[in-house]
């Protein structure tokens, strides 16, 4: 029987996946795989989180397809020398894949699909992790959107995101060696990073699912509102799960759309417009492949960065500046991989613009410790908050944390779930102004530091 070799990538599931769909329904055997790709030059290697999270993501879908009635392949190496292989192996005729969007991917795939179609091999790829290819909504000059609002405002006139596909109900293939998932050794050793990571995530499509229904019944309603308070479960954690693809955008809009009346209707708009931001990150990245390492504001390459090699640096990254609620954000994404959006604005605030250290040491921090490290919506957002970005917070907007947390986290709910030293401490907010046993003084005061960091702001030069 003619032989369809599906590539997984980044889009672990089974439901909505159009190549696995397209795969199943041409009647033929399949054969579904994963490259653990450390090889290829340009694919920046996973962090720490996302090595634990991808572990159990594979081993998650591997008992999926093994339902369905085929295994699923492992195997590791550089992919134009494992995906032939592969091919000759099973005799495949045609290979499957849903695209990625990084230059170093998207060069990859080009040469493997050449490679293919040099020798007769059918491959085809296919749109399932975003809602708008980042090339198809342009703005009236042809052009990609720099600004947000426009961008999302033309993507949802350009077209309603189509209906999510079924998962397939079986699938039949020969059983080709793989190697062993525990071989790859993905997960850290740290075994406090480990059980933080355990006792808050369930990666796999099912866990994704989870996440979505108890989003929608929880908390969707006075999303719009809530979502600015990290103290409450109010935001839907979908992110690594949409990170790695075990749930896809179009089940999400549709699910949540699903869910609109007339009470939620601004709240699903809300929702609807975060995934925008989804997508903009990655029309960003698409054009602008260096995001992550290049200021997009070519002035800020002039920038006087202090020194990261202070123990300021490492205050900030173990949550010990003496200000809760950079503490409090730092000390979540250390226990469970994840961090509030509004605390990720105010610590990243914190690192550039307090301690003036360089926005890409805390994009890089952020990359090994987020479950969700996101090659787009990282890079793009450390260049929003610093004001590099194309769309940008201004330089001279300085989160204060003192007010963000008086006005967000009013009776310090998250604070004290995440530094609970501060249960002593006479002005949760302020802790130096009374007595804080056991909690650390600031390491910067913020009035100077704010003064310091718009100076060296004015003297950049102007664009
Ligand atoms: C400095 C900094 C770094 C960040 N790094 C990442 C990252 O590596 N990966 C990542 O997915 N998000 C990142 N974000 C964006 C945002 O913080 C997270 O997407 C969000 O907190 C995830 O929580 P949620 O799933 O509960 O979000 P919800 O509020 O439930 O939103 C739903 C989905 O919309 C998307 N989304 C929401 N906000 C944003 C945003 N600002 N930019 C892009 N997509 C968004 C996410 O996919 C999210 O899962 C970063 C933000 C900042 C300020």
């Amino acid at each position: 029987m003619a032989v369809t070799l599906v590539w997984f990538r980044d889009d672990l599931r089974i439901s909505d996946n159009p190549a696995l769909a397209a795969a199943a329904d041409s009647g033929d055997d399949v054969v579904a795989c994963y490259v653990l790709d450390e090889e290829t030059e340009g694919i920046r290697p996973r962090g720490g989180a996302s090595r634990w999270w991808l572990h159990h993501s594979l081993a998650a879908l591997t008992a999926t397809l093994e339902d369905l009635g085929i295994p699923l392949v492992l195997r590791r190496g550089a992919a134009a020398e494992v995906l032939p292989r592969l091919v000759d192996e099973c005799s495949a005729h045609a290979v499957v894949w849903n695209r990625r969007y990084g230059l170093a991917e998207r060069t990859a795939d080009a040469a493997v699909k050449t490679a293919f179609s040099e020798n007769g091999i059918s491959a085809t790829s296919y749109q399932a992790n975003l809602l708008y290819e980042p090339w198809e909504v342009t703005s009236g000059t042809k052009e990609p959107y720099k600004v947000f609002t426009p961008f999302w405002r033309a993507c949802l006139t350009f077209r309603t995101p189509r209906r999510p596909l079924p998962a397939p109900d079986t699938l039949h293939g020969p059983r080709l060696d793989s190697e062993g998932l525990d071989d790859w050794a993905l997960p850290p050793t740290e075994p406090e990073w480990i059980r933080g990571l355990q006792e808050t995530w369930t990666p796999g499509e099912a866990g994704a699912q989870e996440r979505l229904d108890d989003f929608l019944d929880s908390g969707a309603e006075g999303y719009n509102e809530n979502r600015e308070r990290p103290g409450m479960q109010s935001t839907s954690m979908l992110s690594p799960h949409l990170r790695f693809g075990e749930i896809s955008p179009f089940e999400v809009w549709h699910a949540a759309q699903d869910h609109k009346d007339t009470s939620t209707a601004h709240d699903i708009r809300a929702f609807g417009s975060e995934l925008g931001w989804r997508e903009f990150s990655w029309q960003l990245l698409y054009f602008n492949p260096d995001l992550a390492t290049v200021n997009h504001r070519s002035e800020f390459d002039a920038f006087a960065w202090e020194d990261p090699t202070t123990a300021d640096l490492s205050a900030w990254q173990h949550g010990t500046t003496g200000y809760p609620l950079i503490d409090a954000g730092m000390r979540q994404l250390h226990g469970i991989g994840w961090m509030h959006n509004r605390v990720r604005m105010a610590t990243a605030s914190f690192l550039i613009k307090n301690l003036m250290i360089d926005w890409r040491v805390g994009e890089k921090w952020f990359w090994e410790r987020l479950v969700d490290a996101d090659p787009a919506s990282n890079a793009f957002n450390w260049q929003w908050v610093a004001g590099s970005g194309a769309d940008a917070s201004p330089y001279f907007r300085i989160f204060n944390p003192v007010l963000q947390s008086r006005k967000f986290d009013p009776e310090g709910r998250y604070l004290l779930r995440f530094v609970p030293e501060l249960t002593e401490a006479d002005n949760l907010h302020e802790p130096w102004k009374g007595s804080a046993p056991g909690y650390p003084e600031p390491i910067v005061d913020l009035k100077e530091s704010r003064e310091r960091a718009l100076s060296a702001y004015k003297a950049l030069p102007k664009s």
